[in-house]
Parts: structure tokens; sequence; C-alpha cells
């Protein structure tokens, strides 16, 4: 009798199955978008600089819920518009009017959210003005502590290649200066956020370094893992 051969597939095996491996392709994805989209990176640092202003100003529980709303609204608003992205270039290789109206909309939704989430901000600062006038030592340990704390995010998403001390100094340094300011923080959970995102940050900084190693070696994760640009 004749087994019929099945041809080989064009995926990747599965990493394994249930809600691990679900979690582990998820989380893939969010490394990629920040490894491969400037655009998400500008996000996770605006997402530190926002934890950095909430963790130094005691802010009310409905002002709370929105920042942190309003960072996570974005986040998902460019991943999807990464998936579009990529869902438009996977059908259409050539200029195309309704793939540029596709990808237009799709990062249209994008600003419209950065934008509300700038106003929002604004008017939170306004509204608690009298808090920041007030509260000059806070601030300057959160100037004196966040701006260092940045820079190291900065340099961990930047996509320059660089020595792997470089990434282990700065995710350390972030890790410790948080560590210092959280000893003060006027929200545990601004704190948190900040943390998640240097997380997050260090992983992108991981898989940039093995992708360049790959490019160099000519090899790749997956034979559908190439991607049209690093961005
Ligand atoms: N196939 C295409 N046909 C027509 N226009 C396109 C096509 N691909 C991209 N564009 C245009 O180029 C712009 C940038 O597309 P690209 O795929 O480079 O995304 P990007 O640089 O990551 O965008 P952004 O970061 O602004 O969301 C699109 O918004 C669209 O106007």
């Amino acid at each position: 009798m004749n087994v019929p051969v099945r041809p080989p597939s064009a995926f990747p095996p599965r990493r394994g199955s249930g809600l691990f491996a679900s979690f582990g392709h998820a989380w893939a994805g969010l490394i990629h978008t920040v490894v491969h989209q400037r655009n998400m990176r500008v996000h996770l640092i605006s997402g530190v600089l926002v934890g950095l202003v909430g963790s130094g100003i005691p802010l009310g529980l409905a002002e709370k819920v929105t920042l942190i709303f309003c960072v996570l609204l974005i986040f998902f608003a460019e991943i999807l518009n990464s998936a579009l992205e990529h869902l438009v270039d996977l059908a259409v290789q050539q200029f195309d009017e309704k793939a540029r109206l596709t990808k237009d909309a799709a990062a249209a939704g994008v600003l419209v959210l950065a934008l509300g989430t700038v106003v929002i901000f604004a008017a939170i600062l306004v509204n608690y003005w009298e808090t920041v006038r007030t509260s000059t030592g806070a601030i300057i340990r959160q100037v004196a502590l966040g701006l260092p704390l940045t820079a190291c995010v900065v340099a961990l998403v930047l996509p320059q290649r660089r020595p792997f001390a470089v990434d282990v100094v700065a995710l350390l340094a972030a890790f410790a200066l948080l560590a210092v300011l959280s000893l003060e923080t006027a929200s545990m959970v601004f704190t948190a956020l900040t943390g998640g995102l240097i997380f997050v940050a260090g992983a992108a900084a991981r898989q940039r370094r093995r992708e360049q190693l790959q490019a160099a070696h000519g090899t790749t994760d997956s034979p559908v893992s190439g991607n049209k640009k690093t961005g």
C-alpha cells in the first residue's frame, strides 16, 4: 500500500503546544515588533518616561488607570499596525493604491492614539500642577535617576551594533537605578510598569544580537522569518 508523502510544511514547527507555547509566540511577536519597528521603540521609551512621572507624582486612581491604559493601548495599536504591514507585504509586492491606503489607515490609528495620550498626559500634569510645584525633592530625584535610566533603555533598543558588554551594563544599570527609585516611589504600579519595559528592552537587545549573529552566519530561525526591513 502506498503511503501518501506529505509535502514539507512551509512553516517552522511550533515550539510546543498549550498555554505556555501560545504565550511564547505572543512574546516573540512583541519582541520582534520592538526590534523591527522604530515607532514601537519610541513608544517603549515614552512608556518609560510615563512610568517615571507616574512613580514620582502621587496621582489619583483614575489618572493612574488612564495613563497605564493609554500606554498599553498605543503598544496594542502599534503591534496591530505592524501585523497589518506584514499582511499587506505578504499579499502585495509592488506599489498598490489599496496597499498604501491600508498601511496609511493603520498608521493613522496609532497616530490618533499617540496624540490623544499626549493631550491626556498634559491635562493630568496641568491638573496636578500644584502637587508638581511643591514636590521639588521628588522631581529632582526622578530627573537625576530617571534620565540615566531612560538613556540605558535607549542604549538597549538602538539598532546599532555594539559590544555585548554594553547591553549587559545598560540592563544592569537600568534595573539598579529603578531599584533606587522604587525606595521612594509614589506608585508601585508605575515602578512595575517601568521595570516591565526595561525587561522588554533587554529581551529586544538579546533578540537583535541573535539576528545579527544569524545574519553574519547566513542562518535564520525559520524559513518564514525574513524581514523586509529593520527599522
Ligand atoms: N505596497 C505598497 N504600495 C503603496 N504604498 C506603499 C506600499 N508599501 C508601503 N507604502 C507606503 O509607504 C508607507 C510606509 O510603509 P512601510 O511598509 O515602509 O511601513 P513603515 O515605514 O513601518 O510605516 P510606519 O512606521 O509609518 O507605520 C505606507 O504608509 C504607505 O503609504
